[in-house]
């Protein structure tokens, strides 16, 4: 089992929003025994209180990690996002502090697929309408506005992974896509790339979002583009509750411009399963409501616990900050026989001089040299005799600029 320089049963994972057990399991396979799980998000005084002693925090998409948050937390290392999305951390201040963060980019990819082509279904076929009847004791037998799927326009807006993965399934059954990214993006298919926004939200039948949240996509589906869309279009929303306007959106279904909508994330979500959930989408009859479980099938949690710990891990044991997505990615062999130095710093010119100016003046051999660097941060890490590493790390730690030094034996 690989080593770290600090007692691996004083290293503190602090997990929350009930992370798939796999990923507990994996961390103590891996030696780490000093867990916390807890199953819902907390209150930010009490995350500011329990982050304080953790060495690593694993959160998904409800607790924001924010610069105050950091400051509270001297001991961290490394944040696991359980998920995909990463905008609920300042991924910024987290980078100048030394702090490495980590998501799962792929690992629910299909479940959100899978969930946004079933909404499609039920919708054309105006299903929640008629089981809502149902519950009522009402019998709406009809075929008026029921429509098959195959011919249909899917117009999905964010061609990325989860984008491409529905257009593939989309093509299967026998649909149209056309997509809008402001990213050129290779056609899957027979896909179909449109100019802008506008075209798009014209023509397709069904409008399907899969953009991150960013400053750019902050309320991009608002009154205007709602109205921009076909009369009797439908709208699905499976990325972050900030794209699309709420008020809006209801106003469109209750005057039928919209003939369904299916909404998984919303401008504000309960914090947690026991508070109420609000909305002016409540109790229109065509619109899917679901709590934000895009992602939330056994299969994806499992994986992304399994994908997020080792990721945790790697970096733990051995100081590789591959696939990390707000830090410098250094890719590192495995270390035996020697003591490895992790320097973080900040990029500002002459640290490395004086970084490699400790070694020479102090007569120490170096065996290996990694360095990698964003505009902010450059992280070294150095491979070194085991009786030259604590000298080595009491003067890196005096090297003007260093924000983080740790040694791994
Ligand atoms: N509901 C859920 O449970 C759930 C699950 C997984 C992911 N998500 C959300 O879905 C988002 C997309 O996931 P992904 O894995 O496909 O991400 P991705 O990064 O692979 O793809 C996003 C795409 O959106 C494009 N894009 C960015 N800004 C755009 C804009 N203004 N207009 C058009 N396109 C734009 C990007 O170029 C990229 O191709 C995630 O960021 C996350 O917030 C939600
Ligand atoms: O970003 C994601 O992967 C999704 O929004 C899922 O978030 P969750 O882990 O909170 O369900």
């Amino acid at each position: 089992m690989s080593k770290t320089s600090l007692d691996k049963s004083k290293i503190k994972f602090l997990l929350l929003e009930g992370i798939h057990q796999s990923a507990i399991d994996t961390l103590k396979a891996a030696g780490y025994e000093n867990i916390e799980a807890i199953s819902g998000s907390i209150p930010e005084e009490e995350l500011k209180q329990k982050i304080a002693d953790a060495h690593f925090i694993g959160i998904r998409s409800r607790t924001h990690l924010t610069a105050e948050v950091f400051d509270c937390a001297k001991k961290l290392i490394a944040v696991g996002c359980f998920c995909i999305g990463t905008n609920q951390v300042d991924l910024q201040a987290a980078c100048e502090r030394g702090i490495v963060v980590f998501n799962a980019p792929y690992s629910n990819t299909r479940s959100v697929a899978e969930l946004v082509l079933a909404e499609a279904i039920l919708l054309l076929r105006g299903i929640p309408a008629k089981n809502m009847g149902c519950h009522r004791g009402g019998w709406l037998k009809s075929a008026t506005n029921s429509f098959e799927i195959r011919g249909k326009t899917l117009g999905i807006v964010g061609y990325g992974s989860i984008g491409t993965q529905l257009s593939i399934l989309a093509e299967n059954l026998g649909m149209h896509v056309i997509f809008y990214d402001v990213v050129n993006k290779l056609s899957l298919g027979n896909a179909h790339p449109v100019e802008s926004l506008q075209e798009l939200l014209a023509t397709a039948d069904i409008v399907t979002l899969h953009v991150p949240e960013l400053p750019s996509t902050k309320w991009m589906i608002g009154e205007k583009e709602i109205r921009q869309m076909k009369k009797g279009g439908i709208l699905i929303n499976a990325s972050r509750g900030t794209v699309v306007e709420i008020e809006p959106l209801a106003d469109a279904i209750k005057d039928e411009h919209l003939s369904g909508a299916a909404i998984d994330v919303f401008p504000v979500e309960p914090r947690s399963n026991k508070d109420e959930f609000q909305s002016p989408l409540r109790g229109l009859d065509n619109v899917i409501l679901t709590p934000h479980i895009g992602g939330s099938t056994m299969e994806a949690q499992r994986n992304i616990g399994v994908e997020v710990a080792e990721k945790l891990i790697k970096y733990s044991d051995n100081g590789s900050s591959i696939t990390a997505v707000n830090f410098p990615e250094v890719a590192l062999p495995s270390q035996s026989n020697i003591h490895r130095i992790l320097h973080v710093h900040q990029n500002i010119p002459g640290v490395m001089s004086e970084i490699n100016k400790v070694f020479s003046d102090n007569n120490i051999n170096v065996r290996g040299q990694y360095l990698q660097t964003n505009e902010k941060v450059g992280y070294v890490v150095i491979d070194l005799d085991a009786k030259s590493s604590e000298l080595a790390q009491e003067k890196l730690q005096q090297v003007k600029g260093t924000i983080r030094c740790r040694v791994l034996f």
